[in-house]
């Protein structure tokens, strides 16, 4: 196999067959995970801290009935991140609008893990936290729910016979359009130009989703208040340049 295994001899491929097919019998959507679920494993302190915490913030799929009732004080908006890695952007920003009640959708436990601890000593309560496919969560939404869906830095799959594994692609955008409010806004970012590309010519196609970019700017420079993200920093340090865009559901 020409797929080079990690530090713990885990490769791409090895973890897509792990879990084998699953479906969720209310909506009939697919589990599609193709990335890693686990890297190191976690130091004691670590997982207890996990165990003590992913009870607290994760979401049960039954409760996105009502998404906003997950929240102790009813939110002003609903807002979705994709696969937080870290979690560094999904703190930055419920602490910067604590009236906005956050879904982060992160499968691989060692992301969870340091994100949930930063969750709770940051004492955020808008955060709920979902540890699978986002296609699954995204499915329960009610329609017209979210004022925003953050996919950053997603797993790139450059080689063309991985294509498919993209997030981006008809079957996510038709539950993220659906998710979103009319005027909410769909945000990409990457620093894979091949990925951008495929971004443009997916949501250009798909139909419901409008580029607000008016001038080059808009999808050079981060969208306003930007905190980063890890993968980004990653990028930059590899003097990687990263697209930023925003599409608005009409
Ligand atoms: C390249 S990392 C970027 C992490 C973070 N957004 C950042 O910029 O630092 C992509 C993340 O997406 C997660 N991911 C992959 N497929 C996913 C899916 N179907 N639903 C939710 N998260 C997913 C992976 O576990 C991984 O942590």
């Amino acid at each position: 196999m020409s797929v080079k295994p990690d530090a713990d001899g885990i490769t791409n491929e090895t973890v897509f067959t792990q879990a084998g097919p699953r479906r969720d019998p209310q909506t009939g959507q697919m589990a599609a995970l193709h990335g890693r679920r686990v890297g190191k494993p976690l130091r004691a302190l670590q997982a207890a801290s996990h165990a003590r915490l992913i009870g607290r913030y994760r979401l049960a799929l039954a409760d996105l009935a009502d998404p906003a009732a997950l929240f102790a004080t009813p939110p002003e908006d609903l807002a979705l991140e994709i696969g937080f890695g870290g979690g560094e952007h999904l703190v930055a920003e419920a602490a910067r609008a604590p009236r906005t009640g956050f879904f982060g959708v992160e499968p691989f436990l060692n992301g969870m893990a340091r994100a949930l601890a930063d969750i709770e000593a940051a004492g955020l309560d808008n955060v709920r936290v979902f540890d699978d496919d986002a296609a699954l969560l995204l499915a329960r939404l009610p329609p017209s729910c979210l004022a925003r869906v953050d996919l950053l830095y997603p797993d790139p799959w450059p080689k063309r016979r991985h294509w498919r594994r993209r997030f981006v692609r008809p079957d996510n955008l038709d539950l993220i359009a659906r998710a979103l409010r009319p005027g909410g806004l769909f945000r990409f970012a990457s620093d894979v130009p091949d990925y951008v590309d495929w971004t443009l010519r997916e949501v250009r196609a798909h139909g419901a989703l409008a580029w607000t970019a008016a001038r080059a700017d808009d999808w050079r420079r981060p969208f306003p208040a930007w905190p980063g993200t890890r993968y980004e920093a990653k990028a930059r340090a590899a003097g990687r340049q990263a697209t930023y865009l925003a599409f608005r559901k009409g």
